[in-house]
């Protein structure tokens, strides 16, 4: 069981809505995926125009809890304006706070990303922060009141994996809020390597939806997950530098 803030979940991996093929393939990796929490971005959505389009349409929302994101913010003033938004039309009381710094690498602007956590925090709301890999920034987002912090494995949709293990060990050590590893991931692999490092979860999106087969991926994103958790909590060998017979021969008379 996963507990950020005052809400529980099942299963530790969070899913992107965004980028399906179409709104069929988009149900079928949902459902298959067994996730409790769905992201998307609140400038997406047709919130006060039901007649519009709505790309969460084919879903049963009330199944899962809804955390919108502040997407396309570049400032903390834009993102907590988003987050009202999306909380006014009744969607949730979550939000992952998401400000971007650089449109090529899409990678967060630190200082707006912690003002925009502390003002969300006053407001009363859950508060999810995608911020970087940095250890340093990761703490403070923390003693801001940040409910869970969630560090980029690498740049969104980039599918690189976890460029920097070291650093988001340290994140996981230090942290005393789950860490739910968000963006950048590629694989199933690099999945389970997130949760072996002891992340609380992870957030994903494009590799599920641009995969050439998305419900089979989704699948597999899901069984990472569970593996990968597992492990950690299962704890891994020590690695050795020389070999150790896997069939002791002491004690062996003939
Ligand atoms: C959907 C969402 O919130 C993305 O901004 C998120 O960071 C996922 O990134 P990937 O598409 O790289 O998984």
């Amino acid at each position: 069981m996963l507990t950020i803030g005052d809400k529980q979940f099942n299963s530790r991996l969070f899913l992107g809505t965004g980028k399906y093929p179409d709104f069929d393939t988009q149900k079928a990796a949902v459902d298959v995926s067994e996730t409790d929490v769905l992201t998307f971005s609140v400038r997406r959505m047709n919130i006060f125009e039901p007649s519009q389009p709505n790309f969460l349409e084919k879903l049963d929302v009330e199944q899962y809890s809804l955390l919108p994101n502040t997407a396309g913010a570049k400032t903390a003033q834009e993102a907590v304006r988003t987050a009202k938004l999306a909380n006014a039309s009744g969607l949730c009381d979550m939000v992952k706070v998401e400000v971007i710094g650089c449109d090529k690498t899409l990678l967060p602007d630190p200082v707006e990303t912690l003002k925009a956590t502390e003002e969300l925090v006053k407001e009363g709301y859950t508060v999810l922060t995608y911020t970087s890999d940095d250890v340093v920034l990761a703490q403070k987002l923390e003693e801001a009141g940040a409910h869970a912090v969630m560090p980029g494995a690498s740049p969104i949709g980039s599918g690189q994996g976890i460029i920097n293990p070291l650093n988001l060990s340290l994140i996981v050590e230090q942290a005393n809020v789950p860490v739910i590893v968000d963006a950048g991931i590629g694989s199933p692999q690099d999945v389970v390597t997130a949760m072996e490092l002891g992340s609380d979860g992870v957030l994903l999106n494009s590799a599920v939806s641009a995969a050439a087969d998305p419900v089979k991926m989704s699948e597999a994103m899901k069984l990472a997950v569970k593996s990968g958790r597992l492990g950690y909590e299962a704890g891994r060998i020590p690695k050795k530098r020389y070999a150790t017979a896997s069939s002791p021969m002491e004690g062996i008379s003939v």
